[in-house]
C-alpha cells in the first residue's frame, strides 16, 4: 500500500485535503473521522481501567479540532478528561464548535497547565501541519513546564512545535511518547532533529483514496517480482557488467499529482522481502552470485577490515575478495578461509600505497576505505584514483571518504557509469560538503549533495536516509542507539558491498538496495539489543544479527 510508505510535506497534505473537500468530503467529517480514529488508539495504548485521568493541549487549530474531538470521544467512555485551552480566542470556526460542544457535554476547562499535573497521559494538540513559525511567550513556557513533567504524553499528527517539512524544531517542541500521524506519514517526523520529540510513530489510516496517490509510472512490486531472475549471463561478460551496472537515472518512484517522484518514501519490510537476492537461481554458480572486492585495512585499523568482512559474509556473495595490507593476509584467511586474500604494499605507517596491478574491472562490485587509515591520503593516485576509475559499483567509507573530502576527484565521481554509494555518518558528511548546511534541512541538503556528486548517499543517523542523484530518496525508519559504536558502519560497508555485487541495477534502483541494507543492519542492531542489550552489540554479533534479520523478515 503506497500510503504507507509515502512522506508528503505541509503544503502537499493540505493540497490533498482540499481536493478531497472540493470531491465533497465536509472538513468537519475528515476531521471527525481522524480524530475518532485516533482516539480509538489511544484507548489501546491506555486502557481506562489502568488510566482515568486525562489531559488535552487544544491549538486554535484544526489539530486543536482533533484534540477536541479525541476529548469527547474519550469523555464519553469514562476518562476523566481535562482542557487546557491556551489559544482559546483564536478558535477557528470547527474548533470553536467543537468546544462548545464539549462545554454542553461538562468537560472541565483549566487555566493553567499546570493544573494537568496529575493527569495520567496529557494528549498534544497544540499545533499539527499549520505551525509556521516559531514558539514563544507562554506558549513556550507552557512547553518547557510540559518536557519537565514524567506524564506521558501523545502528540495527534505531529509533536507540537516540530516543522512537517524539515523536521526542525520552532522554538520548542513537544517530547512525545507516542506520535498518531494523521493519513500520510509527514516526512519531518524522521528526520534528524524531530528523532527525539516523536517518540514512536503510529500512522492513523483516515481514508485518504490511493487513487489520489497513484499515477503513471508506478513500479509496483508485482513488476520487480517478475523480473527478478533475468537470465543468466556467462561470468565476467562485458555484455553482462554493461547492462547490470550502468544506470542512466532510472527512476522508480512514483508520479503524482500532489506528491513529488522525489518525496522519500520510507522502506517497507516488503520492500527489503523483494531487493534481496534470495531466492537464487538452480542453476547458479560462485561467479554469478557476486564477485566483491573489500580494499579495506591498515597495520592500525586491522579490525575494520575483519568486521567488514563479517558483514560482506551475511550479504551472501559468491565470491569475496580481500585486497589489504600484506602484514594482514594471515588474519583475515584465519577468519575467512572461504575468501582470497590479496596482500598489498604498505609504507612505513602500514597503509595501503598502491593496488599493484589488481584488475578491478572483474569484480561486481568494490568496498573501499574501511580502516585504510588517513595516511592513505598521500598515496590517493594510486589507490583512490583506480578505484574511481573501474566500471565496477563502488562503495566508500570512513577514510576513503576523507579522502574524498579533500575535493580533487568530484568531477570523476560525476562521470562515473557505475554506480558510487558514500555511506557518511553526519560528521563526514560535514567534511565532504562543507558548503552545505546539514541542520537547516537535512533532507534538502542531501538530495542536493548526492545530484551534484551524481551519487548515491547513505547518511548514517538516528535514522538513515538515502538519496540517489536527488530523484530517487528513501528512509529507513528503524533505529537503534546500540549501533551507536566503532565498527557498525564497517559491517554495513561489507553488507552493503556483498549486496550490491548481486544486484541487477536495471531492475532495482541503487538507491533502493541501499535502503535495505540500512534497514536491515538497524533491524539486526534491533535484534541483537534485544538478546544482549544495546551494550552488547558489537560489530560481530550485529553480523551475525543481520542474518537473523533476513531470516526473521523472509519468515514474517
Ligand atoms: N485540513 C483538515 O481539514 C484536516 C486537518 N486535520 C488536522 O488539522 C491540522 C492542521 O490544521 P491547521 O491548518 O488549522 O493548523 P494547526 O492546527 O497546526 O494550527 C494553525 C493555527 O495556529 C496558528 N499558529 C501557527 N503558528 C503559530 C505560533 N507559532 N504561535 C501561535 N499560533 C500559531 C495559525 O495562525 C493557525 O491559526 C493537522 O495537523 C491535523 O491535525 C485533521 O483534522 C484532518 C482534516
Ligand atoms: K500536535
Amino acid at each position: 500500500m503506497i500510503k504507507t510508505s509515502i512522506t508528503v510535506t505541509a503544503k502537499q497534505m493540505q493540497e490533498i485535503e482540499e481536493r478531497i473537500f472540493s470531491e465533497g468530503m465536509p472538513v468537519a467529517s475528515l476531521m471527525e473521522k481522524a480524530a475518532v480514529f485516533a482516539s480509538q488508539k489511544i484507548t489501546q495504548l491506555y486502557p481506562l481501567n489502568l488510566y482515568q485521568k486525562v489531559g488535552f493541549i487544544i491549538g486554535c487549530g484544526h489539530n486543536g479540532g482533533d484534540g477536541l474531538v479525541i476529548a469527547r470521544e474519550l469523555f464519553l467512555q469514562g476518562f476523566q478528561v481535562s482542557l487546557y485551552i491556551p489559544l482559546r480566542e483564536k478558535s477557528k470556526d470547527l474548533t470553536k464548535q467543537h468546544l462548545q460542544y464539549a462545554e454542553f457535554l461538562g468537560i472541565a476547562s483549566v487555566e493553567f497547565i499546570e493544573d494537568l499535573s496529575t493527569c495520567d497521559f496529557i494528549v498534544d494538540c497544540l499545533f499539527g501541519f499549520g505551525l509556521t513559525r516559531n514558539i514563544e511567550g507562554k506558549l513556550r513556557e507552557d512547553i518547557i513546564w510540559l518536557n519537565q513533567q514524567s506524564i506521558p504524553v501523545v502528540s495527534i499528527d505531529i509533536p507540537s512545535g516540530i516543522h512537517t517539512d524539515t523536521g526542525n524544531v520552532l522554538g520548542i517542541a513537544v517530547k512525545a511518547v507516542y506520535t498518531l500521524c494523521l493519513g500520510l506519514w509527514k516526512v519531518g517526523l524522521f528526520l534528524s532533529s524531530a528523532v527525539e520529540y516523536t517518540g514512536s510513530l503510529h500512522l492513523i489510516e483516515i481514508g485518504i483514496p490511493e487513487s489520489l496517490l497513484m499515477g503513471e509510472g508506478i513500479r509496483n512490486d508485482d513488476d520487480e517480482r517478475e523480473e527478478k531472475n533475468p537470465p543468466l549471463y556467462p561470468p565476467n561478460s562485458e555484455e553482462r557488467k554493461r547492462e547490470k551496472n550502468q544506470t542512466e537515472n532510472v527512476n522508480y518512484s512514483f508520479h503524482c499529482q500532489y506528491v513529488s517522484e522525489t518525496n522519500p518514501r520510507i522502506i517497507t519490510k516488503e520492500d527489503v522481502k523483494n531487493c534481496l537476492p534470495l531466492p537464487r537461481h538452480v542453476n547458479t554458480h560462485k561467479y554469478k552470485q557476486g564477485n566483491l572486492l573489500l580494499i579495506c585495512g591498515s597495520n592500525q585499523y586491522a579490525g575494520a577490515a575483519l568486521l567488514a568482512g563479517y558483514g560482506a559474509k551475511c550479504g551472501g556473495s559468491g565470491m569475496i575478495t580481500f585486497a589489504v595490507p600484506h602484514g594482514l593476509k594471515k588474519t583475515l584467511i584465519s577468519h575467512f578461509p572461504w575468501a582470497l586474500v590479496i596482500g598489498l604494499p604498505v609504507k612505513e605507517e602500514g597503509t595501503i600505497i598502491s593496488l599493484r596491478n589488481l584488475d578491478l574491472n572483474k569484480y561486481d562490485a568494490i568496498a573501499f576505505g574501511m580502516g585504510i587509515g588517513r595516511e592513505v591520503s598521500a598515496y590517493q593516485e594510486q589507490t583512490l584514483a583506480p578505484i574511481l576509475n573501474s566500471e565496477v559499483p563502488l562503495i566508500i567509507d570512513a577514510d576513503g571518504l576523507n579522502i574524498l573530502a579533500e575535493g580533487r576527484y568530484w568531477q570523476t565521481i560525476k562521470q562515473r557509469k557505475s554506480p558510487t554509494i558514500l555511506t557518511p555518518h553526519i560528521g563526514e558528511f560535514k567534511r565532504l560538503f562543507p558548503q552545505l548546511n546539514l541542520s537547516e534541512n537535512s533532507l534538502e541538503v542531501l538530495k542536493m549533495a548526492s545530484k551534484m556528486t551524481n551519487t548515491t548517499i547513505l547518511l548514517k543517523g538516528a535514522k538513515t536516509l538515502v538519496s540517489e542523484k536527488g530523484i530517487n530518496n528513501w528512509i529507513v525508519n528503524l533505529g537503534t542507539p546500540a549501533l551507536a559504536r566503532g565498527g557498525s558502519g564497517d559491517v554495513l560497508s561489507g553488507f552493503l558491498g556483498a549486496v550490491i555485487a548481486q544486484t541487477n541495477f536495471n531492475i532495482f534502483p541503487v538507491s533502493k538496495v541501499v535502503a535495505t541494507c540500512g534497514w536491515l543492519h538497524q533491524q539486526g542492531g534491533i535484534l541483537a539489543a534485544q538478546n544482549h542489550t544495546e551494550m552488547g552489540v558489537d560489530g560481530v554479533t550485529l553480523s551475525e544479527y543481520i542474518n537473523k534479520a533476513v531470516v526473521k523478515t523472509l519468515g514474517d
